[in-house]
């Protein structure tokens, strides 16, 4: 009004103006007036406002965003601070991120890395087919374990590769915990012994053994699954089947020579230090089993019977509650395949070649497989 009374005085014609232009111009003059005692942005906004105005540009009004909110200053607008260039010491802060870190999720706990890779010490050293995935695959799921997924070949065809390659494959651990891996290789392969011991004569080793006949066999149904066109399993296993001669060359029969292999771990490890793990009653009695591989590794027993369960369409123990999951599991397709049938004349000439050899082997650990 007081703008209407000036502009009077200022113009004293206007008494000739019509009352709606009057009116028009005296509005039009109060909103000069207006302006100018209230310039731009000192409007007052309720805490918060800003947050939501920019949040709501991450929805489908992403347009309407960038033309209100986003045209804040990068300070004063959350959902610009976390991606700004950190400011130099001697800058002083923007005074908001109190309430920005506030609204900025946490990463998951998953993303934090914990603990280092260490070289592993104990290893699941064989044999091929014996049981090794399922001793590997139990014991991991002890709180002190931690276990290479995949068998590494470190000691056998990645030894050039170097001790630092090998730990680079490890998963980190905590000081309390043990790292573990399985290469069913290694048990067979001359140099790992040595190999092994070079790297720490402490390692602790586990051999899970199997009836040689029979692991013959497994081995053989899974080398077919991959090579149809294979040999029959006696063309293979045999020299001459009728004078019974074992062709003792064949991979699948000289792994199956446990006595032979172990002599040459005897020369860089104590027996003490191996663990024999029974393939067959790591089937019938897992607990049992992992109590021992928990003994000798120096765990408390935490892996018992509570985590099993007999699978029936298996035919085969699976895990109640593995590690990572809450679902029962059970191993791979490829672990407890139906055998090739073989006659029973072939597997007796094999039992008769295999006897000695195991005989020695059980006098060697003390430990009689009852394998016939
Ligand atoms: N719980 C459980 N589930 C499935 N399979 C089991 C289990 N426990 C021992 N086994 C036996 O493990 C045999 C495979 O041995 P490996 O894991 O050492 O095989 S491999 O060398 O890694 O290929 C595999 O041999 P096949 O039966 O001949 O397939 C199984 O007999």
């Amino acid at each position: 009004m007081a703008c209407v009374l000036l502009f009077c005085r200022l113009f004293p014609f206007s008494h000739r103006l019509t009352g709606t232009s009057i009116c028009l111009l005296s509005l039009f003059l109060s909103y000069l007036c207006y302006c100018a005692i209230f310039p731009s942005g000192t409007v007052m906004q309720k805490p918060g406002d800003v947050a939501t105005s920019c949040q709501r540009a991450d929805g489908p009004k992403r347009r309407l965003q960038k033309s209100i909110s986003c045209l804040l200053p990068a300070d004063a607008n959350p959902s610009r601070v976390d991606r700004a260039p950190r400011h130099k010491s001697n800058q002083r802060r923007p005074s908001t991120p109190q309430v920005v870190r506030n609204d900025t999720p946490s990463p998951p706990m998953s993303h934090l890395k914990f603990g280092h890779k260490k070289l592993p010490k104990a290893i699941i050293v064989g044999v091929k087919k014996g049981g090794t995935r399922a001793v590997l695959e139990f014991i991991r799921i002890h709180p002190d374990v931690r276990a290479a997924g995949t068998e590494t070949h470190f000691f056998d065809r990645n030894y050039d590769r170097g001790l630092e390659w090998y730990r680079s494959l490890m998963p980190r651990t905590l000081e309390s915990q043990i790292t573990m891996e399985k290469t069913p290789s290694y048990f067979v392969t001359k140099e790992t012994p040595r190999r092994i011991s070079a790297m720490s004569q402490d390692t602790k080793l586990i051999v899970v053994v199997r009836d040689p006949v029979t692991r013959a066999i497994s081995d053989y149904t899974q080398t077919l699954s991959k090579t149809p066109d294979l040999p029959s399993f006696q063309e293979l296993a045999f020299r001459n089947q009728s004078l019974g001669m074992v062709d003792m060359s064949w991979n699948a029969i000289r792994i199956g020579l446990y006595a032979l292999h172990l002599e040459n771990w005897l020369r860089y490890f104590p027996l003490t230090q191996i663990h024999f793990v029974s393939g067959e009653r790591l089937i019938t009695d897992p607990a049992g089993e992992l109590a021992r591989v928990q003994d000798f590794l120096g765990l408390k027993r935490i892996v018992t019977d509570k985590h099993f369960y007999f699978n029936r369409t298996k035919g085969f123990p699976c895990l109640k509650k593995p590690e990572s999951s809450g679902s029962p599991r059970c191993l791979g397709k490829s672990k407890g395949r139906t055998h090739v049938q073989i006659d029973r004349d072939a597997i007796e000439q094999l039992r008769d070649f295999y006897r000695p050899y195991n005989v020695k082997f059980y006098e060697m650990v003390g430990h009689d497989f009852k394998w016939e």
